[in-house]
């Protein structure tokens, strides 16, 4: 596996990547044919393919709607290549609507854009039932629970039985545990998600085959506390089991949010005996190799906690790896999981799971033959060399049913034994892509949405932001946006402190973290902001060291690009600040839920340079959340007494990046 396969899927490096290859686009409109073919070499195609914040390759971005390639302010050709954080250039007025945005990317009168452009994409509209059906998706979808998400519920105690069969919800073990990490009540989403899960007899079991669990999809808030509601009731079930096989597989889009769910999961399994693996590429092959399978081939974990494209490279390699005896499959934010196409990971992921499956490549039984026993899809089982090795050490029951009926024994078709496997899918954005979550072929889905009934009610979209999350925007020229966030962090008022800052890119992050180096220093004495860079620029080691820093209140703002807007818990953050706003509601929403979690209160603020107004409204308007935000006003004498620093950081900033900012 060489090192750019395996940095592919990592979001540490695509924001680079992102401006690189987007750099590139923009060269190559212009270039002549000539010039394109001599670059169309592989090398080329392989860093194209990489330069999607979600690891998907440019082709199916562009080809599948992906929903970064979707991402871009009508209007602004590219995004994320970065004009200068500074500039004193005009910025092309974005254009609005529909034509304009799904054109080819030449406005009547704005110059000619590099990329093509796309219309955004639509949510689904999951109350219409006849839509669904032309969709391929559940009926189940029309019909969510809706949740109230200031819903606490507490802990079960003993005396507590379901309703279905008097099974205790929760074990002591389990109850013990929460109690020691502060867990004393379930939160709104593990209120509902819990019970679903366990609350009958059969779905406790490791298999149950002809009785198998039905498929939950969650929408629930940034914060609200997804990685328990599928981390408990996984250890409660596994820890029944006898012998380590796979039996929970944990599919996340990045390797940091690999980490913090391992975290979560072995500080929730501690004491089960329940062996965890995690796959990312962080460590050799050959180690996650060892963590994974022993010399015979067997299972030495219960749980493996993994991102798609590293799956893959095991489900290629490694002998003996073999999901048949799943019983969970978790998809953590799902949409952007099911956004990413890396290593086509998805139907072949679907293809492993299936017992009945036809063979996605032929080079891949071949290896079977060799020794590999990565798919069990009765085909490959049929050959008596994998066959001996596979039951040696015993089949799923769908397996063993697909087996014998190669042996030629037909099955009796009220008992067609189905995989026991249960799909949880959860999300803050539900993805707006039919066709990937048909392809996933839930079983008789529960769609669970965790939000307030005051959200509006014929808005069907789909964004859970906190309740606890009040939202501002201040509109500001281009030119005194940094003198806008000096003014937020050392106003008298309540300055901003423990704040995450967004900017739009690696660079960008970069020049206004030294901007603002710059600008303290000037100040000096005046009360200096402690702030830092996170980014992909620094080493994992380091990464880790700035965010201890940030959680021990040693930094007072954290600037970073979109890398770690998803999904990372960050305890305490008060304040996360857009200062270059987000080019879809999906990226604002992801972002904000940095702020106002596990029910504590948070400040949204974005800058909003005036040219982007117009549109920024009009993405919170469909996003409906336009009442949610208030508009702050600065007054002129806000920035008059910060500005000779300013000045003074600027000249500094132009001599160290050698350019006039
Ligand atoms: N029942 C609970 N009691 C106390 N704290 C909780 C509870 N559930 C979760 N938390 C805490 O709330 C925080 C947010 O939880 P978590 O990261 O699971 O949220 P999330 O819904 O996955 O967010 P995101 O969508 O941003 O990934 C974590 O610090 C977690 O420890």
């Amino acid at each position: 596996m060489d090192k750019a396969k395996e940095d592919q899927e990592d979001d540490e490096l695509v924001d680079d990547r992102q401006l690189e290859a987007l750099d590139r686009s923009v060269k190559a409109q212009k270039a002549t044919e000539k010039d394109l073919k001599s670059n169309d070499t592989e090398g080329e195609k392989e860093t194209l393919s990489s330069t999607y914040d979600d690891g998907s390759s440019s082709e199916a971005n562009h080809g599948e709607t992906d929903e970064e390639s979707n991402r871009q302010l009508p209007g602004a050709a590219t995004p994320d290549i970065d004009p200068p954080i500074l500039s004193t250039q005009p910025i092309p007025t974005p254009s609005h609507g529909h034509e304009e945005a799904s054109g080819t990317g030449e406005g009547k009168n704005g110059p000619p854009a590099a990329l093509q452009r796309f219309p955004e994409p639509r949510s689904l509209a999951f109350s219409n039932p006849a839509l669904l059906r032309v969709q391929g998706l559940p009926q189940g979808f029309a019909t969510p629970v809706v949740v109230d998400p200031t819903m606490t519920d507490d802990l079960p105690g003993e005396s507590v039985m379901s309703e279905s069969g008097g099974i205790e919800l929760i074990g002591h073990q389990m109850r013990n545990r929460l109690e020691r990490l502060g867990v004393n009540k379930f939160f709104a989403v593990q209120a509902s998600v819990i019970p679903i899960i366990l609350s009958s007899p059969h779905s406790r079991s490791l298999y149950s085959p002809f009785r198998p669990p039905r498929d939950v999809c969650i929408s629930a808030p940034t914060g609200s506390g997804k990685t328990l509601a599928y981390c408990v009731p996984i250890v409660e079930v596994l820890r029944t089991r006898l012998l380590p096989r796979v039996r929970a597989l944990i599919l996340l889009p990045t390797r940091d949010l690999v980490a913090q769910v391992r975290e979560t999961l072995e500080s929730v399994a501690k004491g089960s005996g329940l062996k965890i693996a995690s796959v990312t590429g962080t460590q050799s092959f050959a180690a996650e190799q060892g963590n994974l399978i022993d010399g015979d081939g067997e299972s030495l974990v219960d749980i493996v906690i993994a991102t798609p494209g590293r799956l893959m490279d095991h489900a290629d390699a490694t002998a003996g790896f073999t999901l048949q005896h799943l019983r969970f499959l978790v998809l953590d934010e799902a949409d952007r999981l099911l956004g990413q196409s890396f290593n086509e990971w998805l139907p072949r992921l679907m293809a492993m799971l299936d017992p009945r499956a036809k063979q996605l490549r032929k080079e891949d039984g071949d290896k079977l033959l060799k020794g590999s026993t990565r798919h069990s899809q009765a085909e490959i089982l049929r050959s008596d060399a994998v066959k001996e090795r596979v039951l040696r050490r015993a089949l799923a029951p769908a397996w063993l049913q697909v087996d014998s009926e190669s042996s030629g024994s037909p099955p009796d078709p009220a008992a067609i034994a189905q995989p026991s496997m249960q799909k949880l899918l959860f999300s803050a954005t539900l993805t707006r892509d039919p066709a990937k979550v048909a392809s996933l072929r839930l079983r008789n889905p529960i769609y669970v949405s965790v939000k307030s009934s005051k959200e509006d009610a014929q808005d069907d979209t789909e964004y859970a932001i906190p309740e606890t999350l009040q939202e501002h925007m201040l509109v500001v020229s281009t030119e005194d946006k940094p003198l806008a966030l000096f003014h937020l962090l050392h106003r008298s008022e309540a300055p901003l402190r423990q704040a995450l800052c967004f900017a739009k890119s690696v660079e960008a992050a970069n020049r206004l973290a030294k901007l603002l180096e710059f600008f303290e220093e000037k100040r000096g004495a005046e009360g200096v902001i402690k702030a830092a860079n996170y980014s992909s620029e620094l080493s994992a080691g380091e990464r880790a060291r700035v965010l201890q820093a940030f959680r021990n209140g040693e930094i007072d703002v954290m600037i970073c690009s979109d890398l770690i807007s998803r999904g990372i818990d960050i305890s305490d953050v008060q304040h996360v600040i857009s200062y270059d706003v987000p080019v879809d509601m999906r990226k604002y929403v992801h972002r904000v839920g940095r702020t106002a979690r596990a029910g504590k209160q948070g400040n949204a603020w974005s800058l909003v340079e005036e040219q982007e107004a117009r549109h920024f409204k009009d993405m919170l308007k469909r996003g409906g959340r336009s009442k949610n935000v208030r508009k702050v006003k600065l007054q002129g004498t806000d920035l008059q007494e910060l500005r000779p620093a300013y000045e003074h950081a600027l000249e500094q900033l132009a001599h160290r990046f050698g350019r006039q900012p």
